[in-house]
């Protein structure tokens, strides 16, 4: 008998898609698509509802390519805002590939996932059959006891769907499991060819990073409303003229001007602060992100306008991107 010839090792195939992060606002999207992209692409910030577009991040491996879309959080509308921002989140979950539903694990299952448990049953049922990881996020903040609570209670929360495809524990801050998470992501991805060239972190336009840059300075430390009625617009990015250098490939100073809308006098007041002080604070670190992200001197001129009841305002909503 001849001995059996050796398979050719197979070549893995190679994967690609969209994913897509949900949960209620808070749960630690922004930094566990930070954590699975390697690199600050999201916006975070303590107070909740902060990522207003869907900003991507592109996990690159050689077996696959793992597009991220970070949604806004699902929750439920208060105001025509609201409305419009669970559209985008219903409309992003139907076309990604695989959705990974972010639990917290230090805040017990609660109305607010069961909301969004109930959407994703949807999801799962329709013509998509999207498969849903639930991933719970912040496992470093509770002991092994409480995680296993917590992820039985998770489990019980996927029944109604027809049972999670995965639950993966994770840590975005000690970077625990969450290369785990990108496999198990990955591994439900369709076979396909790179979505995008090698290299590119975010599709998103500058002016939106630019001007997501704008608003987390301005909400760090307010500790009122303040989150649901500031919108901030990127009016222009210009090359000063006569500043650049080729020869020496210095690129020109930008000169960045934005607005920033809030609702009413008073909050236009808290932004701007006594005498200027604070807005000056928020320009100075703003200019410092701005600048890394754009890799040049920024000149960051910042205007704080009232645009009353814009949330409510379907014509104002449309002229601030909404
Ligand atoms: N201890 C710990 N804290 C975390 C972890 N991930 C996120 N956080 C914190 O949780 C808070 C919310 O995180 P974000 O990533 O902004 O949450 P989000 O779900 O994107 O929030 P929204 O934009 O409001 O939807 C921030 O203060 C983070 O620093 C983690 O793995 N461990």
């Amino acid at each position: 008998m001849s001995p059996a010839t050796p398979k050719p090792p197979q070549q893995p195939e190679h994967r690609s898609g969209f994913a897509c992060l949900v949960g209620r606002p808070n749960a630690g999207k922004s930094t566990l698509t930070n954590a699975l992209v390697g690199q600050k692409v999201a916006i975070t910030s303590g107070r909740p509802q902060t990522t207003r577009h869907t900003v991507r991040g592109i996990v690159h491996r050689d077996d696959a390519q793992l597009v991220l879309v970070d949604t806004p959080g699902l929750h439920r509308p208060r105001t025509l805002l609201g409305e419009r921002l669970n559209d985008l989140v219903r409309g992003t979950l139907t076309e990604v590939d695989v959705i990974a539903f972010c639990l917290p694990a230090d805040q017990k299952v609660g109305p607010g996932d069961k909301f969004i448990a109930n959407e994703l049953a949807e999801v799962r049922r329709g013509r998509h059959r999207t498969p849903v990881v639930a991933v719970v996020t912040k496992s470093d903040v509770v002991d092994r006891a409480t995680l296993a609570a917590h992820l039985v209670a998770v489990d019980r929360l996927g029944e109604q769907g027809g049972g999670w495809a995965d639950i993966v524990p994770v840590s975005a801050q000690d970077d625990f499991q969450v290369d785990v998470l990108t496999d198990v992501l990955v591994g439900l991805l369709p076979e396909g060819p790179d979505l995008y060239p090698d290299g590119e972190l975010t599709d998103e336009p500058e002016a939106i990073m630019v001007a997501e840059l704008v608003r987390e300075a301005a909400l760090e430390g307010v500790r009122d409303e303040l989150p649901h009625s500031l919108a901030v617009q990127v009016e222009e990015i210009l090359p000063r003229e006569g500043t650049g250098d080729e020869a020496s490939g210095r690129p020109p100073l930008l000169d960045v001007r934005v607005n920033l809308f809030v609702e009413r006098d008073s909050q236009k007041a808290i932004v701007i602060g006594r005498g200027g002080s604070r807005l000056r604070h928020v320009g100075t670190q703003a200019r410092h992100g701005i600048e890394a992200l754009l890799g040049a001197r920024v000149y960051l001129d910042l205007h704080v306008k009232v645009a009353k009841d814009w949330q409510r305002d379907p014509k104002q909503l449309h002229r601030l991107g909404f």
